[in-house]
């Protein structure tokens, strides 16, 4: 296991009172598994995901990250834990314009201070990995969105992070381009990474070893082979 929710909730406060985003959820996200956490808009999904990577505490509960209670850490112990050991996937890319393919995904490398010589050589591999060698020196809006999500995931799997994250890394893409990024997903998942996917399209679970469902901020682990049968 790389990350743990034990009975983890998010409430947030706001003008009309209490808003409980996501309910008290214990999960485990696991080594060499593609977890998919499903529902529809504004369910939760993106609260839960964001728990996962640290990137918000929870109300009350513990997230458990590689073995640490996420509470117990300094934000710069949670900056260094998600550059070094998450990568993060999303909708929209988030690739640098004025960067090419390349450059972006040797980005978190130099964030690391990797040296030159190492950089160059990881950065081939995981262009290598997503199939996008030959496009590595086109900038970002030279390439199709499937395209650009592949070097996404290039990037999130450069720093050889346990848990890779992605927040609907499927929702800007055409149907041949979903299927190629959920390969690309699984297959980093078979190698032994911990995957998490947000999603609200019902679809993907043909893509998934487990499920998580969402609704209203109720987490609900689903039965993914009755899904795809
Ligand atoms: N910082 C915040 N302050 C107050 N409410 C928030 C905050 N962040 C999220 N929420 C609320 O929590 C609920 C769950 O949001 P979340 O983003 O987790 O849903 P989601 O399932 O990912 O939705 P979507 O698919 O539309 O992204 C929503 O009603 C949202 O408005």
């Amino acid at each position: 296991m790389i990350a743990e929710l034990r009975e983890a909730n998010k409430i947030y406060d706001s003008p009309a009172g209490k808003f409980v985003a996501l309910n008290k959820t214990t999960l485990t996200i696991n080594e060499a598994e593609l977890l998919l956490i499903i529902g529809p808009s504004g369910s939760g999904k993106t609260t839960l995901l964001s728990l996962i990577g640290c990137l918000i505490d929870p109300t009350e509960g513990q997230v458990w990250v590689d073995g640490k209670d996420v509470a117990t850490l300094s934000s710069g112990q949670k900056a260094d834990l998600r550059l070094n050991l998450i990568g993060f996937v999303f909708q929209q890319f988030n690739l640098l314009a004025p960067l090419t393919a390349e450059e972006n995904v040797a980005y978190p490398l130099q964030m690391q201070k990797v040296p030159g010589s190492e950089i160059k050589k990881r950065v081939a591999e995981a262009l290598e990995k997503v199939n996008m060698t030959e496009h590595r020196r086109k900038f970002p809006k030279q390439l199709s969105g499937g395209q650009q999500q592949r070097i996404a995931i290039a990037r999130a799997l450069v720093t050889n992070p346990k848990l890779v994250l992605c927040d609907e890394p499927t929702a800007s893409l055409d149907k041949d381009s979903v299927d190629t990024v959920m390969n690309e997903l699984r297959a980093l998942a078979k190698s032994g990474k911990a995957v998490a996917v947000v999603t609200h399209d019902p679809r993907l679970t043909q893509y998934a070893d487990r499920a998580v469902e969402v609704k209203n901020g109720m987490a609900t682990l689903i039965d993914v082979q009755k899904m795809t049968a």
